[in-house]
C-alpha cells in the first residue's frame, strides 16, 4: 500500500513531508468552480474529493489518495487563488483589519472507500495600506495563494493572529490528516 498526494501544492507536499510520510506526488487536472451554491465548508471537501478520486482512478487498488483545497471565507464569499493582481489586490483590501476564515476541505480515497473532513481557522489580518498591498502583491507570492496571502511566508507580516490549526491555514490541516489516514489503515505515529 502506497500513499499519493493528489496536489501540485509544495506547501501540501512539504507540510507531509515535515511528518514523516513516505509518498508520491499525482496532480489531477480537477476545475475548482468557487461560484457553486453549497455552504463554504462543503465546496471545500467537494473539490478535495474530486481531486483525490481523479488521482485514485489512475493509482492501484490498494493506493490511498490525499486531496485537499484550501479556501478563504469572508462575509460570505469565498476567495480561491486570485487570477492575476488585480484579483490578489481586491482581496487583500478586503482582508485587511478584519477577520476571515480559512477552510481546507481534506479527502482520503482507497480501498474503494472515500473518508473525508474540513478544518476551519480564524485569520485576523493587521489594518494595511495600499502600498503596503502593492509592495506585498509586487514580491508575487500572493498570486498562487488561495485569499492572495501565504502564512508562511511575506504574509507572515500581515498577520495579527490565528484561532485554530495552523497548517491548515498552509493547505493541509496535519491533525485532521493523521485522523482520515487511520481510518484508511495509516498510522503517521
Ligand atoms: C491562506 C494560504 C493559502 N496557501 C495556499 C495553499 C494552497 O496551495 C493554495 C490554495 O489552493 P488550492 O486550490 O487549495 O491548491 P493548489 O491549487 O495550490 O494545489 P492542488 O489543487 O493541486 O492541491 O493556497 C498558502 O500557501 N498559505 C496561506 O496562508
Amino acid at each position: 500500500m502506497s500513499i499519493i498526494l493528489a496536489s501540485a501544492s509544495p506547501r501540501r507536499k512539504q507540510l507531509l513531508e515535515q511528518v514523516g510520510c513516505k509518498f508520491s506526488v499525482i496532480t489531477s487536472d480537477v476545475n475548482e468552480d468557487n461560484q457553486l451554491s453549497m455552504p463554504p465548508h462543503q465546496l471545500a471537501v467537494y473539490h478535495a474529493r474530486a481531486k483525490a478520486s481523479a488521482v485514485a482512478g489512475l493509482a492501484g487498488r490498494n493506493d490511498v489518495v490525499i486531496g485537499a483545497d484550501t479556501i478563504v471565507v469572508v462575509d460570505g464569499q469565498v476567495f480561491g487563488k486570485p487570477n492575476d493582481d488585480f484579483t490578489a489586490r481586491q482581496m487583500l483590501t478586503k482582508l485587511a483589519g478584519r477577520s476571515h476564515f480559512v477552510i481546507t476541505g481534506l479527502a482520503v480515497v482507497g480501498n474503494g472507500r472515500v473518508w473525508t473532513d474540513f478544518a476551519r481557522t480564524e485569520v485576523t489580518i493587521q489594518e494595511l495600506t495600499a502600498a503596503q498591498i502593492d509592495r506585498y502583491i509586487a514580491t508575487g507570492e500572493p498570486l498562487d495563494k488561495a485569499g492572495a496571502y501565504a502564512i508562511q511566508g511575506l504574509g507572515a507580516l500581515l498577520v495579527e493572529r490565528i484561532e485554530g490549526c495552523y497548517t491548515n491555514v498552509v493547505g493541509l490541516p496535519l491533525s485532521n490528516l493523521a485522523r482520515l489516514l487511520t481510518k484508511a489503515g495509516i498510522e503517521l505515529l
